[in-house]
């Protein structure tokens, strides 16, 4: 579920979402700098839901993952991303979102997909600029530890997942 330009209301004070006519093409904004290691938000009002290029996967199970129900749908993936969705604590009203890096007012918000997800719903051709762009982003089931290993964040069951993925060969 996404929020629409037709009825859009800003779920985020510092965050603004700017639609764009092409296909999954649109992205939110920071509304003002945040330093390295901030919390820019917590992930309020989540719900339970399968699997879909909008969700956020919670865990290593067919059935951990939740709609963000808010603006941050529409962060867009970066092989260099300047957020981590960090799902650590095991308390989920600390879920939160947090700066990888300074975040200067007016950057689009990016956090790297396989960070959270294992094997995604919806691949696609990555188009984020980076110089070490992983190309096609299908989830974290597809790419090797050592590609796991350049990001600074990445989710304590994608670790897991991807241990018992190489132990299996
Ligand atoms: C949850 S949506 C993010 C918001 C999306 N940009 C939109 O306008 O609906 C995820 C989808 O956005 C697109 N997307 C996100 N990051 C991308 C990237 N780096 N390169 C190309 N497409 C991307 C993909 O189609 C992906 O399945």
């Amino acid at each position: 579920m996404k929020p629409v330009k037709e009825a859009y209301i800003p779920s985020h004070p510092d965050f603004i979402v700017v639609f764009s006519t092409g296909n999954f093409s649109s992205s939110l904004k920071a509304l003002r700098t945040f330093n390295v290691g901030e919390k820019l938000a917590l992930l309020e009002g989540i719900t339970k839901a399968p699997k879909a290029y909008t969700t956020v996967q919670c865990g290593p199970g067919p059935h951990d993952h939740f709609e963000l129900n808010s603006d941050l749908v529409y962060v867009n993936h970066s092989c260099n991303p300047n957020i981590a969705f960090d799902l650590s604590s095991p308390d989920p009203s600390e879920w939160h979102i947090r700066a990888l890096k300074r975040i200067i007012k007016g950057t689009s918000l990016t956090f790297f997909y396989p960070s959270t997800e294992w094997d995604m719903d919806q691949a696609f051709v990555c188009e984020c600029r980076s110089s070490h762009c992983l190309g096609i982003i299908k989830g974290a089931k597809y790419l090797t530890k050592t590609e796991l290993c350049t990001q600074q964040w990445i989710n304590s069951w994608i670790w897991r997942l991807s241990a018992e993925k190489e132990s299996s060969k």
